[in-house]
């Protein structure tokens, strides 16, 4: 038997306790929580079958009441002796997805980073289009190609054609970026025919975790009008291996920014609340930005009510996105287009001037949220490198 230590400062505290899904050499996948530096195998620790399994959705699939539970069950369990081999040091295992994406949407929450795109993507218009303050606006992603943390991402190849050229060529994209974002996964779905309101978000939505959603610049550019993003954003989305319960991050809620106009009655919160998460991104081991979550003007409980408004379902597995994460300084913004401003103005990475990715350059984007007291709730990282197109042929 043995007991687990954690550091005061780790930010894998008891008010943490995030899910993920490991494996140890020659054995399967299965679900783990991560304290301090180990992770303890639940299925074995908990004698549970449901977290036997290699990802997280059946034990989402139980419920809210069943959340709060089994984390009630984690606590006391640690408080005492556990099982050597329940315990796992961190450096031991791998991680895997932790959940079985159901669909994937991405929103468009963060007014900063909304703005900025639309200067660049449509400089002759009105950044912000008269929608934006109406409602989150959003798009249907590739629930297929979410991969977790350390998986390479290979550069996509597709139709792209910059003002200066007449005609478009297929080819790798020139303009590779990175949107450093917040994703929420559903842990019980919601009937057909029914919605979500704002009050109903804890119920629904298990935790977190973070996002980068890599964006072909040049592909979206020629693509996007008028259905909106498609193969420039579908070759593949990351996110972090630990899933952040949603109670873990209760004293982390702000409120949101002033929402004028005041929006329409499925979207009314008594109080729209965010979340004071500031994330840090690395392109190649430097520190490019850190944007500020708290500033996200559209709340996570809007885009849920707002994503099921229509009546169309939920499940188990659906995860959604912020949307890119910027605030109001030049340091807050969290994508390459927007620090680079379209790839006019680089930026000085490693000695080098830089605006896009090129292959080999790894980017990680990591956070933390203020816990109870002196705690830290950590999310870990979403990391990922670029590889070589191979798929060149047009
Ligand atoms: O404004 C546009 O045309 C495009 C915007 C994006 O690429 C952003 C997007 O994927 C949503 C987000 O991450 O905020
Ligand atoms: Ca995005
Ligand atoms: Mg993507």
């Amino acid at each position: 038997m043995t007991t687990i230590t954690i550091a005061d400062d780790s930010p894998f505290g008891l008010d943490n306790l995030p899910y993920g899904v490991f494996s140890t050499p020659g054995s399967a996948r299965r679900v783990g929580v991560r304290v301090g530096d180990v992770v303890v195998d639940l299925a074995r620790a908990l004698d549970d079958e449901v977290f036997a399994r290699p990802s997280l959705n059946e034990f989402m699939a139980q419920g809210y009441d069943r959340w709060v539970a089994v984390r009630e069950r984690i606590r006391d369990l640690l408080h005492g002796e556990v099982d050597d081999d329940v315990v796992h040091p961190i450096g031991e295992v791998t991680m895997h997805l932790p959940i079985e994406v159901a669909d994937y949407v991405d929103f468009y929450a963060s007014e900063q980073h909304a703005t900025n795109l639309g200067r660049l993507f449509r400089p002759d218009s009105e950044p912000l289009l008269p929608n934006w303050k109406h409602l989150p606006v959003g798009y249907h992603g590739r629930a297929g190609t979410v991969v977790v943390s350390g998986t390479d991402i290979m550069r996509p190849c597709g139709q792209r054609k910059s003002p200066d050229e007449d005609v478009p060529s297929f080819g790798e994209s020139r303009r590779l970026d990175i949107e450093a974002e917040l994703g929420f996964v559903v842990g019980t779905g919601s009937a057909l025919g029914t919605s979500v309101s704002c009050g109903d978000f804890a119920r629904h939505v298990f935790g977190a975790v973070l996002v980068n959603d890599w964006s072909a610049r040049d592909i979206q550019a020629w693509e996007y009008v008028p259905l909106g993003p498609f193969l420039g954003k579908s070759f593949a989305t990351s996110i972090s291996p630990w899933v952040v319960p949603m109670p873990a991050l209760q004293t982390a809620r702000t409120e949101t920014p002033r929402q004028e106009p005041r929006p329409l009655p499925y979207l009314r919160e008594e109080q729209a609340w965010g979340l004071d998460i500031e994330l840090v991104v690395e392109w190649n081991g430097q520190e490019v930005s850190r944007p500020p979550y708290r500033d996200m003007y559209w709340s996570p409980a809007q885009m849920l009510a707002h994503l099921t408004a229509n009546g169309a379902s939920s499940r188990t597995g659906d995860l959604f996105a912020s949307g890119t994460i910027s605030g109001a300084e030049k340091h807050q913004r969290g994508a390459f287009i927007e620090l680079t401003w379209g790839g006019r103005e680089p930026i000085e990475i490693n000695g080098e001037e830089r605006t896009f990715l090129r292959d080999g350059d790894e980017v990680t984007i990591s956070a933390t949220a203020p816990g109870p007291g002196e705690a830290r709730i950590g999310f870990g990282e979403v990391r990922g490198r670029i590889v070589a197109a191979t798929n060149t042929a047009g």
